[in-house]
């Protein structure tokens, strides 16, 4: 209070933000109408900000970047050169809360090539809305990234899905987008992208093959499988007959992330790359006794993470600047 009638407010208070609306994350609680709302989102200069300061902190100016899923963050351990920011420490950028998710953004290079990994993603259910949860999308797009690697855990729903498996994802269905649930949702800035996106290619045909290729030199392409993913907002795992309607609606895996992130990629003109891994089987028996649980989607990854982790770097080295593939 202090600090506004000196004319020391902080910056969201500055931009028509009231401190009382906020949560302790920073969240929004209330707004009253279209252009309270319009102000509860960073803007194109908040981006360019951090975007600044980033680039005024490392030399490295990546054209590819990856955002790991739960216990696959060990892919930033193999960029050469690195340059490590704590999130806490990047202006404006949210914070990780949870387990497997480090909250450290690493610039170095993977296979040569200038890369920016984000060890650790935000959730919806996290308490953060899709803006926050987005913004280092942009953010990446303003330090001139042009390709997107999104990894996830994800339950294997399709019947012939192991545990282990990873699945290229060819599709998604955006569960929360059916109610209005969409990063997008709001005032359009052109600057990123036009009002109505395209979202039926999504997934970059060439990479997706690409994927298969580098599979099959490695020789995996036995648990490499490619499908449908389903973002759901979580916290929750699912109940037996929301994932048996899943499997119906043509859905091979389901998780709780990667499609907001996607869907801002897409906007702002990155070209898209992403992969499931199959860290637990979806539960559709009644019979059974199995449930899901996020020590096992660690645990999996964990065991998993090598063979996902050369696939990525292995990828990265034959994708060419200006989005063609080698
Ligand atoms: O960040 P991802 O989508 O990999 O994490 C999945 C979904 C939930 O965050 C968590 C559930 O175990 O893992
Ligand atoms: N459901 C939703 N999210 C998940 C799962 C699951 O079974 N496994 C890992 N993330």
């Amino acid at each position: 209070m202090r600090h506004f009638f000196l004319g020391l407010a902080p910056p969201d208070v500055k931009r028509g933000r009231q401190a009382g609306n906020k949560s302790p994350l920073g969240i929004p609680t209330h707004h009253s109408n279209h252009s309270s709302l319009a102000s509860l989102r960073y803007t194109y200069e908040d981006g360019k900000k951090t975007a600044d300061w980033l680039l005024a902190n490392t030399k490295h100016r990546p054209k590819v970047a990856i955002i790991c899923g739960s216990g696959l963050g060990g892919l930033a351990d193999l960029l050469k050169d690195q340059v490590v920011f704590e999130y806490t420490k990047i202006p404006q950028f949210p914070h990780s809360t949870v387990a497997g998710h480090a909250g450290k953004l690493v610039f170095g290079n993977l296979s040569g090539k200038p890369t920016v990994v984000m060890q650790g993603r935000f959730h919806m259910y996290e308490g953060y809305p899709l803006w926050k949860v987005t913004f280092p999308v942009r953010v990446f797009s303003l330090l001139g990234v042009e390709t997107l690697i999104v990894t996830n855990a994800a339950g294997g729903l399709n019947p012939e899905y192991k545990v282990g498996d990873i699945m290229v994802i060819r599709d998604h269905i955006n569960m929360p987008g059916f109610a209005g649930v969409n990063p997008l949702v709001g005032p359009n800035d052109e600057r990123f992208g036009a009002r109505f996106p395209a979202m039926s290619d999504a997934y970059d045909r060439d990479l997706r093959k690409l994927a298969h290729t580098v599979a099959s030199e490695m020789g995996c392409s036995g648990s490499l499988r490619e499908g449908v993913y389903c973002s759901l907002g979580g916290p929750n795992y699912e109940t037996i007959a929301e994932c048996r309607f899943l499997q119906r609606l043509g859905a091979d895996s389901v998780g709780m992330s990667t499609v907001p992130e996607v869907i801002v990629a897409r906007h702002c003109g990155m070209r898209v790359f992403g992969f499931s891994l199959i860290t637990n089987k979806a539960v559709l028996d009644y019979e059974t006794k199995e449930k899901a649980n996020h020590a096992e989607v660690l645990e999996t990854s964990r065991q998993s993470a090598r063979v996902l982790e050369k696939l990525v770097s292995l990828m990265v080295q034959r994708i060419e600047r200006n989005n063609n593939v080698a």
